[in-house]
């Protein structure tokens, strides 16, 4: 049985929402992740300084005792945030970067940013600061092709926004394009990407071919297989500025298997071992580390993790949980539909 060793891996971007579900999703990022950057998006949002500060101390007491996961904190961007508030967030250590959601754009971004002018002084105090600026980055007008959302925001916004404030730390976060990889790759300094999981292991046949399948349904949604093949070829290129953040983002069975379903996948629980199987796949289980492990602490400026994971090589498929049971109701594990053969040792 073959085994490799990584650094403990972090999560660039995770979802862990609050009372009954977050008590029963902590531990199962816990359990393998040693860092997180942790969403905003509740309702209402985490905005401001004493928010994160409050919440941080919710998501604290779910970590199961001798568990070692430390939450990092961001705070949501409104029109009305206020950049004394952001700054001091930033240098008391509450904060780690600040999240930009168009408004509508995703789920619960209806506090999001509409117009970017307003937002302006809270962006040149972050760039002073060295604070980086994590980006859902889709257009959200309904005129534009849904498949097209993340390009149109390249070109409409991210690149504009980078040529205006080009000492702006930026994050763009869970590319799903080669377009979006093609941006980043061509950018020499103060971007960086996170790539999911799940959009390095099912195109968009996953949701609509053959019946529809509400828990592949995630925003940005997944693409054609060329875009795919292009954010596997980056996550397992080891190019520093490609790292995880799952986005795993639980929401309970009923609210996805419905007439109107929500946006989000839930992959905190067999993460690790479905990339060990998508970079044994791409025979580059030798940057895999890099991926989960060391880019993104670099460029969040901090220390790779000095314990270890330990991740096995079975002769035959794992099986994970098709679910789990949280206080809110059950929540559907990510499928990857093709066999996985590692697992994380215990
Ligand atoms: N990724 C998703 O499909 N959903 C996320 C929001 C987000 O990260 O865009 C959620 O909060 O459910
Ligand atoms: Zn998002
Ligand atoms: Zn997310």
């Amino acid at each position: 049985m073959k085994t490799i060793e990584i650094p403990r891996p972090d999560d660039w971007h995770l979802h862990l929402r609050d009372g009954a579900m977050m008590e029963a999703v902590t531990p199962e990022s816990a359990r393998h992740f040693a860092r997180a950057i942790i969403m905003p998006n509740l309702v209402p949002p985490v905005v401001t300084r004493a928010d994160a500060e409050a919440y941080r101390e919710r998501i604290i007491a779910c970590v199961p005792e001798g568990a070692d996961f430390t939450p990092l904190m961001t705070l949501y961007l409104t029109e009305s945030t206020d950049p004394s508030d952001v700054a001091d967030a930033f240098t008391s250590g509450v904060a780690r970067a600040v999240k930009l959601y168009p408004a509508g754009a995703t789920t619960n971004s209806h506090s999001g940013v509409r117009d970017l002018d307003k937002v302006m002084g809270v962006l040149e105090t972050m760039a002073e600061i060295g604070m980086t600026l994590c980006i859902h980055g889709e257009v959200t007008s309904s005129d534009v092709d849904i498949f097209d959302r993340e390009k149109v925001f390249i070109d409409t916004v991210l690149d504009p926004l980078r040529r205006r404030l080009p000492e702006l730390h930026i994050t763009m976060e869970h590319i799903t394009t080669k377009d979006g990889v093609d941006y980043v790759a061509g950018a020499e300094t103060n971007l960086a990407a996170s790539i999911t999981t799940h959009h390095l292991m099912i195109n968009r046949n996953a949701i609509l071919a053959g019946g529809i399948r509400p828990h592949y349904y995630c925003l940005p949604v997944a693409k054609r297989e060329l875009h795919r093949l292009a954010l596997r070829k980056a996550a397992t290129s080891g190019d520093a500025r490609f790292f995880l953040g799952t986005d795993s983002a639980p929401h309970v069975d009923p609210m996805k298997e419905c007439g109107c379903g929500c946006a989000g996948i839930f992959t905190a629980t067999n993460t690790m071992a479905c990339l060990a199987q998508v970079f044994e796949e791409e025979n580059a289980l030798d940057t895999l580390a890099a991926f989960t492990s060391v880019n993104g602490s670099a460029w969040y400026g901090l220390p790779v993790n000095e314990t270890k994971l330990t991740l096995v090589r079975h002769d035959e498929p794992v099986e994970f949980p098709e679910r789990i049971q949280t206080g809110a109701g059950t929540v559907t594990v990510f499928d990857p539909m093709t066999p996985v053969y590692w697992s994380v040792e215990d």
